[in-house]
């Protein structure tokens, strides 16, 4: 268990961390998040040891890490750091090995105890191919890779990990996280500065949220991840979705670009149309939607982003005052992205769109389009992500 405590760090004339109070559990998988300069490295280095805080305590399992040889803080906690130069002339095998240095003597052999752990660290990491070559001949994610066996042969209580995934491809960085879930699973207690929030969310317990030397946020990732404290954080406008795969948090960073007066009407509820909202709103394009029902996957997205948006009780017809709202939006707007042929048509395509209908599957007869709508279809189709019609409507209700 890591306990810090009212922790103050200078570096240079600089106040680095203020006043930071965490404390991670034996088991919990901790990930630290924040712009960069927030001071994640600085608390990790503060962790082990690397950095003394000018006041306030880190203690493991009850030590005061600063009253600690650095071998015995070496038999406490180890680092997988972000740096990945090594020694070059080293083969991996003696790389891994140098994790064994806090439990040995001086001059002591390897003993068993020591070659298991080397071995296991090779294996969990998938780096035992490479144990006989210099590990200056690897590349930057196989050699970060090598990092994270040295530190798992340390076999200590508390792993600490900053960007470890950082040059690593997504089967690698998948692998490295569920590793450290693994060993939190295990009883180890560990931290990751990461800067995939995602990958963040989906495998740690807890997310802290650094910004500028002190804790913004922490707690579960459900509980710290919003739109308002990321926006806060990192000074850009996000939103915070579900992963239909994994249902784990998805952060889409949108642009703040202003609207200006060219806004689409989104017609049609869901993921899909939440996709489509986020996307045009990235590009800069003012959207309203509705009608969506109080219940549907898009609502969240819509209030966010959208300009204006018109919401019913679900399961019942919207009222004609909620109707007549929807269809000023609509024929206001240069264009409306129909998003899913809605069930009930009359219930969502009340009045006609005045000016472009970009639909999907349906359209008006393309005939009937002069050359600068159809090049605006063709720029909303795009940046909304939807494909060419394939089919001619059939029995559709939407006229000009
Ligand atoms: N030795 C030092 N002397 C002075 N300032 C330092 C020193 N080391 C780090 N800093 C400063 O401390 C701040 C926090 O750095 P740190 O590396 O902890 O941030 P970080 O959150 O890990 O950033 P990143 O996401 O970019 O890795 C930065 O502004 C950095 O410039």
């Amino acid at each position: 268990m890591i306990d810090i405590d009212s922790v103050h760090v200078e570096l240079g004339d600089n106040q680095i961390l203020q006043n930071v109070s965490l404390q991670v559990e034996t088991g919990e998988f901790l990930a630290l998040i924040g712009p960069n300069g927030a001071g994640k490295t600085t608390l990790l280095r503060a962790i082990n040891g690397l950095v003394a805080p000018t006041s306030g305590t880190v203690s493991i399992d009850g030590h005061d890490i600063s009253a600690l040889s650095s071998k015995a803080v070496g038999r406490l906690v180890t680092t997988v750091p972000q740096e990945t130069s090594l020694g070059f002339d080293f083969d991996v095998e003696d790389i891994v090995t140098m994790g064994r240095t806090p439990h040995r003597g001086r001059f002591s052999p390897l003993g068993a105890a020591d070659r298991t752990a080397v071995e296991t660290a090779l294996e969990r990491t998938e780096t035992a191919q490479f144990a006989e070559r210099p590990v200056g001949d690897l590349s930057g994610g196989e050699r970060q890779r090598v990092l994270l066996a040295r530190a798992l042969a340390q076999e200590t209580p508390v792993l600490l990990l900053d960007e470890p995934t950082a040059s690593l491809d997504i089967n690698h960085q998948f692998r490295t996280l569920s590793l450290a879930r693994e060993l939190a699973d295990d009883d180890k207690t560990v931290v990751a500065a990461i800067h995939d929030i995602e990958l963040a969310a989906r495998f740690c317990d807890t997310i802290a949220v650094l910004d500028g030397g002190g804790i913004r946020a922490l707690g579960s990732p459900s509980t710290v991840l919003t739109d308002e404290t990321l926006e806060e954080a990192f000074g850009v406008r996000t939103v915070v979705g579900t992963n239909s795969a994994t249902g784990g948090q998805t952060v889409t960073p949108v642009s703040d670009v202003p609207p200006n007066d060219t806004r689409v009407h989104i017609v049609g509820g869901g993921e899909r149309a939440a996709g489509v909202i986020a996307r045009l709103s990235t590009a800069g394009i003012a959207v309203s939607v509705g009608i969506l029902p109080e219940n549907d996957a898009a609502v969240n997205t819509a209030r966010r982003l959208a300009e204006d948006v018109v919401i019913a009780p679900p399961f019942s017809s919207p009222d004609l005052d909620t109707q007549r709202r929807a269809a000023a939006l609509q024929d206001d707007a240069v264009a409306t992205v129909l998003t899913s042929v809605p069930s009930t048509p009359n219930q969502s395509l009340v009045g006609e769109a005045d000016g472009l209908v970009a639909l999907e599957g349906i359209d008006h007869p393309a005939a009937t389009h002069t050359t600068s709508e159809r090049n605006l279809i063709a720029t909303i189709r795009r940046l909304s992500g939807m494909s060419e019609p394939t089919d001619a409507p059939q029995n559709s209700n939407w006229q000009r």
